[in-house]
């Protein structure tokens, strides 16, 4: 029986509110998988705990690495990760989880035996015939162009060609694992431009931190010298993608959102929200770490902000490196439309997208044909379901127009998209009556949205 729709709760009054956010999907995913190539035994601290986390720990526990969770806190887990031989034989659930699915299969191919894939419905529909294609060139054997697959190794690596147009992950995926194998990698994008390029920035830097060769002098070319990986004692900072319905909030009601352990440096797709979100109306400062808005309360975990104590004295090299300030959005319950290209930062368009359905002036999105292939096509989601409340939303070729035009309550369906349920929650802070189907969806990346997103509502 599917559970009943989540009635958005329509904010009466202009949030005021300190939501710490637990840590990053794309950090936690690619620091367990390095932890568990690596030469010894390492931490990851604050690590998400999630769906799409949850199938990363169980892949690799599939594969022969053992995980013990050393400490739990509402910011997260510490994982003690011992790493093991590469064990063959195992079966891999992905779930919906991009990074499972592009991440997870190089290093399958690095078994003692064939591995097979598979995962939600939609997850067969996601694509992944470049990435696997490139597996084959490398040395791998792959029964399928999509999940579900079996993959058997071995896999010498070597000089590679592909077209990433339709996902960063594809070469993050590669250039993860690529310094096990036996000639590292040399990747070649040939294709139109690579979406999400800051998370290939995260995947570098983060292989830099442990002690990996990566070239990325040249466009479009990636080169990982084989050698170890070194064992570290990671911490993950919080997931600045999604803090954007929670700052999105301050826009639509005229408040004041603040998210403390902001990271002065990071390559997380979200810390472009700080200019996005001032171009559409907000303004958008930094304040002391240390410092909480006067009569603002927590919420959500009312734990320190995660990724606090790790970015004063942490080892995660972005986080260590320059600290990190609150940052606090502050609304005047206008909303300007945007124009903006959002190749680099896809994963924000639902919310930017909830946010120009509420816009007093039009909004056109560009530069992501490639979310087409994410959770869902998510450019015919966000225009159906904002149409359907009575908007004016328009797919175009690589994005979306959105005029503005009066809302009416409904049904805001979620086709299993994270990111499409809390862009519904949204746009319910402004429109009485939106009912969005499947909260539940959001445990992929933040399991305790609702109980956030009330507690932001109710805080004073
Ligand atoms: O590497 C990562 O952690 C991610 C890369 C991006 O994928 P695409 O390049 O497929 O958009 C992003 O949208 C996704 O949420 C996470
Ligand atoms: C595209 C996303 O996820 P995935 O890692 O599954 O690709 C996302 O979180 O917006």
């Amino acid at each position: 029986m599917p559970a009943p729709h989540w009635p958005a709760p329509t904010a009466t009054t202009p949030v005021t509110a300190t939501v710490p956010l637990p840590g990053s999907k794309s950090v936690t995913n690619r620091a367990l998988l390095l932890a568990a190539l690596a030469d010894g035994p390492g931490v990851v601290r604050q690590a998400l705990r999630s769906r799409d986390a949850d199938l990363m720990v169980a892949a690799l526990r599939a594969l022969g690495t053992t995980l013990t969770p050393m400490r739990e806190t509402s910011a997260g887990v510490d994982w003690q990760v011992t790493p093991g031989p590469i064990r063959g034989g195992a079966h891999i659930d992905v779930g919906l989880a991009g990074t499972v699915m592009r991440f997870v299969p190089p290093v399958a191919a690095l078994a003692d035996g064939p591995v097979s894939f598979d995962g939600d419905p939609h997850a067969r529909k996601r694509p992944m015939g470049p990435i696997l294609d490139a597996l084959r060139a490398l040395g791998a054997r792959i029964d399928n162009d999509a999940l579900p697959f079996t993959i058997s190794g071995p896999l010498a690596g070597g000089e590679v060609t592909l077209d990433a147009s339709g996902s960063s992950q594809f070469v993050s995926g590669l250039l993860l694992a690529a310094a096990r194998f036996e000639k590292g990698i040399t990747i070649r994008h040939v294709g139109p431009p690579v979406p999400s390029l800051p998370h290939i920035e995260m995947t570098i830097e983060m292989l830099r931190a442990v002690g990996v060769r990566v070239d990325a002098g040249e466009r479009d070319v990636w080169r990982v010298e084989p050698g170890p990986i070194a064992a570290r004692d990671m911490t993950v900072e919080p997931d600045l993608s999604n803090a954007a319905p929670f700052l999105a909030a301050a826009l639509v009601t005229g408040g004041t959102v603040t998210i403390p352990a902001w990271p002065l440096h990071t390559t997380q797709a979200g810390d472009a929200l700080r200019d996005l979100l001032t171009t559409m109306g907000a303004t958008v400062t930094r304040a002391p770490a240390d410092s909480t808005a006067s009569g603002t309360t927590t919420a959500g975990s009312g734990t320190p902000a995660a990724g606090s104590d790790a970015t004063a004295a942490g080892s995660h090299p972005t986080a260590a490196r320059s600290g990190t300030t609150d940052l606090v959005v502050t609304g005047t319950g206008h909303i300007t439309g945007i124009d903006a290209d959002l190749r680099d930062v896809g994963e924000l368009t639902p919310t930017i997208a909830a946010l120009a359905a509420l816009a007093s002036t039009p909004s056109r999105i560009r530069g992501v044909p490639h979310l087409r292939g994410h959770e869902t096509d998510r450019l015919a989601a966000l225009a159906t379901e904002i149409n359907r409340l009575g908007g004016d939303a328009e797919e175009t070729d690589d994005g979306l127009i959105i005029r503005p035009r009066p809302l009416h309550g409904g049904t805001f369906h979620s086709y299993d998209d994270h990111r499409m349920a809390t862009a519904g929650a949204v746009i319910g802070l402004a429109v009485p009556g939106v009912e969005v189907e499947n909260i539940a969806t959001t445990a992929k990346t933040l399991p305790e949205f609702v109980q956030m997103w009330t507690a932001m509502l109710e805080a004073r």
